[in-house]
């Protein structure tokens, strides 16, 4: 497993101070940009503009969790604005495996995203062609739902999955995730966490993301 890193979403921060937004985080591995586009689901964010300034002024490296259709023609415009680590979802690529090379070759890490009904069993050949694997334990579309204990024994099998082939692949995790939930996912695998109502609804969102870290450490040891 690697080491814990915290990856605050901007989704439930104020969309008109950004710039203000993502420099309450400095603590933070990344900053978690979620786009969204009415189709893949029923809420619309931003598009590579907007990240590409956002990533002008971020004090950490960008990580965008694409919730687009036709992720194959649209992922790439989001390294070129540049992000560090793009993700795209499985549901929504044709060629996922020419995809994250495509991703990877432009100088990202390449992620490929699972919403909670999607199985990891018929993915589990491709792992070594992602830096990043995003299991979602909310439906994907909003902030501020509620955990979904149900996506615990996924992760499980995905940490066995990249034990068993010794890749160093990352396990991030996204939606519901708080102090109350953070170690259930850090004991069931899981390394990199998304936090966003979490972190933007603390008084001090940087002391948020020390102490969401300090709790997945714990969990880990
Ligand atoms: O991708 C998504 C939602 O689709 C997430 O990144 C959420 O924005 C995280 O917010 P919280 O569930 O932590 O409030
Ligand atoms: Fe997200």
């Amino acid at each position: 497993m690697g080491h814990i890193q915290i990856t605050p979403s901007i989704l439930n921060s104020d969309f008109a101070r950004l710039g203000e937004e993502v420099a309450r985080i400095p603590g933070a591995d990344w900053v978690h940009v979620d786009v969204m586009d009415n189709h893949f689901v029923p809420n619309l964010t931003f598009g590579p503009t907007m990240v590409e300034a956002l990533a002008r002024v971020s004090p950490v490296p960008l990580d965008a969790h694409l919730m687009i259709e036709d992720a194959d023609r649209n992922a790439p415009a989001y390294v070129e604005a540049g992000c560090g680590s793009v993700t795209f979802h499985v549901e929504a690529a044709k060629a996922p495996v020419r995809l994250a090379r495509e991703i990877r070759s432009a100088g990202a890490r390449a992620s490929m995203a699972l919403k909670p009904a999607t199985p990891i069993e018929p993915y589990e050949d491709l792992l070594p062609e992602l830096d990043m694997l995003l299991i979602m334990t909310v439906e994907p579309g909003f902030g501020g739902q509620k955990f979904l204990d149900l996506c615990l024994p996924k992760i499980r099998r995905a940490r066995a999955m990249m034990d068993k082939h010794g890749i160093e692949t990352w396990l991030q995790v996204d939606g519901g995730v708080s102090l109350e939930t953070i170690e259930r996912c850090a004991e069931a695998g899981a390394d990199v966490f998304v936090a966003g109502s979490a972190v933007y609804s603390a008084e001090d969102p940087d002391k948020m993301v020390a102490a969401l870290r300090e709790k997945a450490q714990a969990a880990q040891a």
